[in-house]
């Protein structure tokens, strides 16, 4: 199995939607993982989850069986942070707050090995602010996976100003041993995919608010006239609408552009906890199948 120098158990931080996906690529890549979270139902839900995944592969023979199997041993619970103690690499996965990633942050540095790196995935944050919060700033950086993680090809990697050279290169390498396409972002709002990206589905979701088409129409016309695979409301629905007002936040403040400025129907739907898919309703209500635009 490949692995990055020196890197073999990786702890991921959130059981949420990206830590259960960069679990699973971790243990199909021969990564031991931990997967934690503050709520310790999440985390048996996303092992399940992942169990779950890696019996498909091995039944429809994406994957060979007895890899599948060894697979779903590999990704291990943590209840507590001090299990965390083994792993020569975190990725922290929790929630888009900065506050929250701070305290995470401080909480973990507590427990790990004086040489582990420590990795965010972050969308937005600023690296250089979030390492900063550590006590190991050289041995920090972002690895912002995309979603769904076992599918996409692409991690940004993102260097905060004191990042060390053999972070960077370590980063990288394991990365690439996870089948990963590198590209690098300097440190800026959002980094260049979401940069891209979350204006363009915040714009979509204008398009909505000022009644220029309804969900259907603008989801059918990013499809089909632009041949993206997912419309832009599906997408922000996929994504989650609190990431999504998240990034547009970091934007909008980091940048001091009202270009950026978050829809209020936006800002509305996640004050209604209407935040997607997660809450299995966001621009689709997820109760009916197939999921019914609520606009
Ligand atoms: C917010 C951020 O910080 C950054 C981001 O991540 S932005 C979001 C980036 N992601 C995107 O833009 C996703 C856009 N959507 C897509 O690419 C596609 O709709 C999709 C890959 C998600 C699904 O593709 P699809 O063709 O509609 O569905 P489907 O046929 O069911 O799935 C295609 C493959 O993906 C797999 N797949 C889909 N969802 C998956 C998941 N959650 N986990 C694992 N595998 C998954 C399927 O098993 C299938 O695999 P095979 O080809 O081996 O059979
Ligand atoms: N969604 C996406 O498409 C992408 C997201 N990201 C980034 O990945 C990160 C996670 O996003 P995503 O998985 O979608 O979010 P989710 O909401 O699915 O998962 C976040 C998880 O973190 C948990 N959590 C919150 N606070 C803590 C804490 N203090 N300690 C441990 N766990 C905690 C949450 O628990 P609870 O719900 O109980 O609060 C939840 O289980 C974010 O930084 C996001 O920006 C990056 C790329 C793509």
């Amino acid at each position: 199995m490949p692995k990055a120098n020196k890197i073999s158990t990786v702890a991921v931080i959130g059981a949420g939607q990206m830590g259960t996906g960069i679990a699973e690529v971790l243990a199909k890549h021969g990564y031991e993982a931990l997967i934690y979270d503050l709520d310790k139902n999440r985390v048996r839900a996303s092992i399940e989850a992942s169990a779950g995944y890696f019996r498909r592969q091995g039944e429809t023979g994406k994957m060979p069986g007895e890899a599948a199997e060894q697979a779903i041993l590999r990704i291990k619970g943590a209840f507590s942070l001090p299990d965390l103690a083994s792993a020569d690499l975190v990725v922290e996965a929790v929630s888009e707050n900065e506050g929250i990633k701070r305290k995470v942050f401080a909480e973990v540095c507590t427990v790990l090995k004086p040489d582990a790196i420590l990795a965010t995935n972050t969308s937005s944050l600023s690296i250089t602010r979030l390492a900063a919060s550590t006590d190991r700033p050289n041995r920090f950086i972002g690895i912002h996976f995309m979603n769904p993680v076992p599918v996409m090809k692409l991690v940004e990697l993102v260097r905060g100003i004191g990042t060390d050279q053999e972070t960077f290169a370590t980063a990288k390498a394991f990365a690439e041993s996870i089948g990963k396409t590198v590209t690098v972002s300097e440190d800026f709002p959002a980094f260049i995919v979401n940069r891209v990206l979350i204006p363009m589905i915040n714009e979509a979701i204008y398009t909505l608010y000022e009644g220029v088409g309804n969900v259907e129409a603008i989801d059918t016309g990013m499809k089909l006239g632009a041949n993206h695979p997912m419309g832009p409301l599906e997408l922000a629905d996929f994504i989650g609408l609190d990431t999504c007002l998240s990034i547009m936040q970091v934007l909008h403040e980091g940048l001091a552009d009202s270009k950026y400025r978050p829809c209020p129907l936006l800002v509305k739907y996640v004050e209604a906890g209407w935040l997607g898919r997660k809450a299995q309703r966001g621009f689709y209500d997820y109760s009916y199948v197939p999921a019914r635009p609520t606009r």
